[in-house]
């Protein structure tokens, strides 16, 4: 345990915080959001956990041994047996619910991995020569990935428990746990400070391929595309951010609402500065964010019903949400990042559509491949640029939540030809799978306990929740039910009515948002305090739609209103001067009087928002 990351929990004491009580805005490291235990949801500290760790030791070694003492099966021989009907499609839920939840998990979740002295991810192979490597041997059989080993680093191990007592393996979140788009703005000030234009309370932006639409600001020293000028990755508030370009597309949709809201309101404060323009700014477009995601996009993936049970909508009426409980702990759990939360990774497809602002096809598809990491295919003219990226998510069909991944996911994820012509990539189903016992997370079984089912006591009794042909191939590929990862286990399932994941995702990604919403203070509802809105200026925000939004900053003139949902009968595409300009009117000169609700001014500043 020399590796553990030395900062976190001895320190977690409220004496080490200085925390401003009397601030309207929260942290970037999400200190002191919590009053009285000061670290719930800061960036790096360690995950929670839903059940205890189960490792193959007491210290934290990976979880290898089945129940009956044998070897728990291969990670990526269970990834390949597990594909059942090939690709299919979500019904009713598109592409951009997808990206959009992976900026949510971005902007909640992030374990480092372990590093090489020079900072690197630990390089490994499968000789296995150092404890922190738990690579995947690809099985003999195999004829599609044509390697014998996928590298895996273990994730960093945190110091354990908040008394530093040795205890077992914990993993450390490095960004923060709450909802406050730190994807966007950073988990801390000096990623923030990078992005900031520092006038006008703006975000940094590049220039995009239409004048009037700014891309993200670029990394310098950066490398998204070997052999183009274009070279630059897109900055964003956390490492990942260049994952694929359909994140990118929807990280862009937040910068640029930032930028318009900010400008609205230089103009009509002159005399408020740039700290005042940005963090007015940026609790709006959190509020707004917190507002899209309970309303509009958490119900379709965990459906009605858990969003019922957990009070996860938002008032419809005009009070405020007073259950604020500081005794929530709020930290993202293992499980959740691990497992659940994960779900989005079976419901990417191999290419995105791309559309002009009118709807219609403009170029052949892209694959997702040329996007991951690269970010050439934002500045290819022909392709209509992240414009048109983002309204083909808006007519994607989502894949199928089930255990098929697509093929670039799945057999050929940041594939690389070595100097010697030995190929790399990674498997993602395998990968998660091996991230689970990495983790020490406890097989699936214990997880249908808590979340309301039976106790599986054989394969039999999974049928409560899987259709048959799933559990017969579950116990193919297991020797027994006490031994399936919780990972493909909840792949497995069948569907919750109205969402997209089965019951025991439903149920963690239900709770884990439960916590988010009743832990944190500055959750959009809350009030009345000095961290709220007024109750009119709520009601405007409470309006806003993600279809609005996309009208706002995008060259999209059409869209269906529920924008996480394909196009259809009963979700047709209208213009966007009749989806709801809910929060202001904001660019409209004659709507002043729905712009001073939403940019009310509290009694804590002295000038007033001027009425013009
Ligand atoms: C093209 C699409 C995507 C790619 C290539 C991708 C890739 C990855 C990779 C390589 C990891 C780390 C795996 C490991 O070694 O443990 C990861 C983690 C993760 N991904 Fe994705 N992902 C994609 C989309 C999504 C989506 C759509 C979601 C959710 C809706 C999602 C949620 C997560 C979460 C929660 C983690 C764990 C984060 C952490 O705690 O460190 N991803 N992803
Ligand atoms: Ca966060």
């Amino acid at each position: 345990f020399n590796d553990f990351i030395a900062t976190p929990q001895c320190q977690l004491q409220k004496s080490n915080f200085n925390c401003d009580s009397n601030s309207p805005y929260s942290e970037f490291d999400g200190s002191c959001n919590n009053l009285l235990s000061p670290w719930y949801g800061k960036a790096f500290v360690p995950f929670k956990r839903v059940l205890p760790s189960e490792y193959e030791d007491a210290f934290g070694k990976q979880r290898v041994s089945s129940k009956d003492g044998f070897q728990l099966p291969n990670p990526r021989f269970l990834s390949v047996s597990a594909a059942i009907n090939g690709p299919q499609n979500e019904q009713f839920v598109n592409h951009l619910s997808t990206f959009f939840g992976q900026l949510v998990a971005f902007d909640v979740s992030s374990a480092p991995s372990t590093t090489d002295p020079s900072g690197e991810t630990l390089k490994c192979d499968c000789s296995e020569q150092n404890e922190n490597c738990i690579s995947i041997k690809i099985p003999q059989e195999e004829n599609i990935m044509k390697m014998s080993c996928m590298s895996f680093a273990r994730t960093q191990s945190a110091f354990p428990q908040l008394d530093c007592q040795f205890k077992s393996r914990e993993q450390i979140n490095k960004v923060t746990s709450f909802i406050d788009a730190s994807s966007v703005y950073g988990s801390n000030n000096d990623r923030n400070s990078q992005l900031r234009l520092g006038i006008g309370g703006l975000l940094k932006t590049s220039p995009g391929l239409f004048q009037h639409r700014p891309y993200l600001t670029r990394l310098p020293d950066s490398n998204c595309n070997l052999d183009d000028i274009m070279s630059l990755c897109f900055n964003t508030g956390e490492d990942r951010g260049n994952e694929n370009l359909g994140l990118i597309a929807v990280h862009t949709l937040f910068m640029r609402e930032h930028n318009r809201i900010a400008s609205e309101l230089s103009r009509l404060n002159p005399s408020w500065n740039d700290q005042t323009l940005f963090f007015e700014t940026r609790k709006i477009l959190i509020a707004i964010y917190q507002h899209i995601i309970f309303n509009e996009w958490l119900p379709l993936i965990i459906g009605p019903d858990y969003v019922k049970t957990l009070n996860l909508f938002s008032l419809n009426g005009t009070a405020f949400h007073q259950q604020y409980d500081p005794n929530i702990n709020p930290s993202i759990a293992n499980e959740f990042a691990t497992a659940a939360f994960r779900y989005g990774h079976s419901m990417s497809k191999n290419s995105f559509s791309r559309l002009s602002p009118l709807g219609t096809p403009i170029a052949i598809s892209l694959n997702i491949s040329k996007t991951i990491f690269k970010t050439a295919e934002a500045y290819n003219p022909a392709g209509g640029g992240l414009e048109s990226i983002l309204s083909g998510l808006l007519d994607d069909q989502a894949a199928k939540f089930d255990s098929n991944f697509a093929d670039t996911l799945q057999n050929h994820l940041f594939e690389n030809v070595l100097p010697d012509n030995r190929i790399t990539a990674i498997d993602l189903l395998a990968a998660n799978i091996n991230r689970g016992r990495d983790h020490g997370i406890p097989p699936y079984f214990k997880y249908r306990d808590i979340c309301g089912g039976k106790k599986p006591t054989d394969f039999d009794t999974l049928l409560e929740v899987m259709i048959p042909s799933k559990v017969n191939k579950l116990r193919s590929l297991y020797n027994r039910v006490e031994d399936i990862d919780l990972y493909l286990g909840g792949l497995f399932e069948t569907p919750v009515p109205g969402g997209v994941v089965g019951p025991t995702f439903a149920c963690i990604i239900g709770n884990q948002f439960s916590y988010l919403k009743g832990g944190d203070r500055f959750y959009y509802e809350n009030g009345p305090s000095i961290t709220s809105f007024r109750l009119n200026q709520l009601n405007e925000i409470k309006k806003i739609t993600m279809a609005r939004l996309i009208c706002n900053d995008f060259d999209i003139t059409v869209i269906q209103k529920r924008a996480f949902e394909i196009p259809s009968q009963d979700n047709v595409k209208t213009a966007c001067n009749s989806i709801p300009k809910a929060g202001a009117n904001i660019l409209d000169q004659r709507n002043y009087q729905f712009l001073d609700e939403i940019l009310y001014k509290k009694n804590y500043r002295s000038d007033p928002v001027k009425k013009i």
